[in-house]
């Protein structure tokens, strides 16, 4: 779909591509790196908008520098930033922006209604979009991206400003553009453990510099920490400190996810040792009369790989991560390319 041979791109003070080159197929891939590592410079260069300073770069088989146009019939594109027109609704706009791709009238209106209703606008769609939330402005310009219905979309941080039920709606919007529709979409984030879940492959970038492209399985791969969850009994009303003792006592050391954290301490990580390890916990457990709700193998999350935290991941549960992401990702790139690249 996307492929890049040394791509450079020179501004007078800053290189912000820095002989990239890359090879995207098909699929959702994430683009991912810090703020001013190169994405949406990445971004413009593909759909010809912008020339490369050094290399090349073909989409979908054509050419950047000579074929601008074509690529951009085939290929939708959301920008970062807002840059709606307040005073017109979501409809006109985006009838607007078909008719400017080429669609007759008619196929216009259709195509908006039916991108509208999927990217989750309905009675809002006739209203002016100045009175539109933030993420009724993601949708607005997700649908603006995919009216012409495109083989490929560029969508350039499509979760910026949005609340975290807004941030996974945007990005459960985004896998189902390639399930339901087959377009393959390159999204854009800072955040390094935001596109693990929704994309197939992960392109991480920083400072105009390839830092790792691979499948996103291949990033999280699984670790060898075990989390266990039992219940409570009568006779141990705290099933998970017995659990942790009796393993104790079988020199097998335990300790609680997300220790400090409120409504820390019902899953308990160990290191599995290998199949042992399993049988052993089944035994404490069953011996000691309790249900084991769980038993899993941990898997890396991608801000792990760059972190080097690895067997730390276990002692992090899905919130702590977005709290760390919503922390400041500036300063987890710093160490993960401190420690990565
Ligand atoms: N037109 C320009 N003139 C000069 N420097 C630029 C220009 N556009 C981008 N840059 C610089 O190039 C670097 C890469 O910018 P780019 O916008 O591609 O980063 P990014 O990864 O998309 O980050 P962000 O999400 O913050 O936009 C930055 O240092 C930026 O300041």
């Amino acid at each position: 779909m996307i492929a890049t041979e040394s791509l450079s791109k020179r501004f007078p003070r800053v290189t912000a591509l820095d002989r990239l080159s890359v090879d995207i197929g098909p699929g959702v891939t994430g683009l991912v790196g810090a703020n001013g590592a190169g994405k949406s410079t990445l971004i413009k260069i593909l759909l010809g908008l912008s020339p490369a300073t050094e290399g090349r770069a073909e989409v979908l088989g054509l050419d950047v520098a000579t074929k601008g146009g074509a690529i951009r019939e085939r290929v939708g594109y959301m920008p970062e930033h807002d840059c709606l027109p307040p005073d017109v609704s979501a409809t006109e706009f985006v009838v607007h922006m078909a008719r400017m791709s080429g669609l007759p009238p008619t196929a216009a209106r259709e195509r908006t209604a039916d991108t509208l209703r999927h990217v989750g606008l309905y009675e809002e769609r006739y209203r002016p979009i100045g009175g539109y939330s933030t993420g009724m402005k993601q949708r607005v310009k997700l649908a603006q991206a995919l009216v012409h219905d495109p083989q490929l979309v560029f969508l350039d941080e499509p979760t910026n400003g949005l609340d975290p039920v807004g941030r996974d709606e945007m990005l459960g919007l985004i896998r189902r553009i390639h399930t339901d529709f087959g377009i393959s979409v390159l999204v854009t984030s800072h955040l390094l453990g935001e596109l693990e879940r929704t994309c197939d492959h992960v392109v991480v970038i920083d400072g105009g510099k390839l830092l790792r492209s691979s499948s996103t399985t291949d990033f999280t791969q699984t670790t060898t920490t075990l989390a266990i969850e039992v219940t409570d009994s009568d006779a141990h009303p705290d099933g998970t400190r017995a659990v942790r003792d009796a393993l104790h006592a079988r020199g097998v050391e335990t300790h609680a996810e997300g220790a400090g954290l409120p409504g820390a301490g019902h899953i308990l990580l160990l290191t599995a040792q290998g199949e042992e390890t399993y049988d052993l916990v089944r035994d404490v457990v069953a011996d000691l009369g309790l249900g084991l709700v769980r038993m899993e193998q941990r898997r890396h999350h991608i801000s792990e790989v760059f972190t080097g935290g690895a067997e730390n991941s276990g002692a992090e549960n899905d919130s702590d991560e977005r709290d760390s992401d919503e922390r400041g990702s500036d300063e987890q790139w710093k160490e993960a390319v401190g420690h990565g690249g």
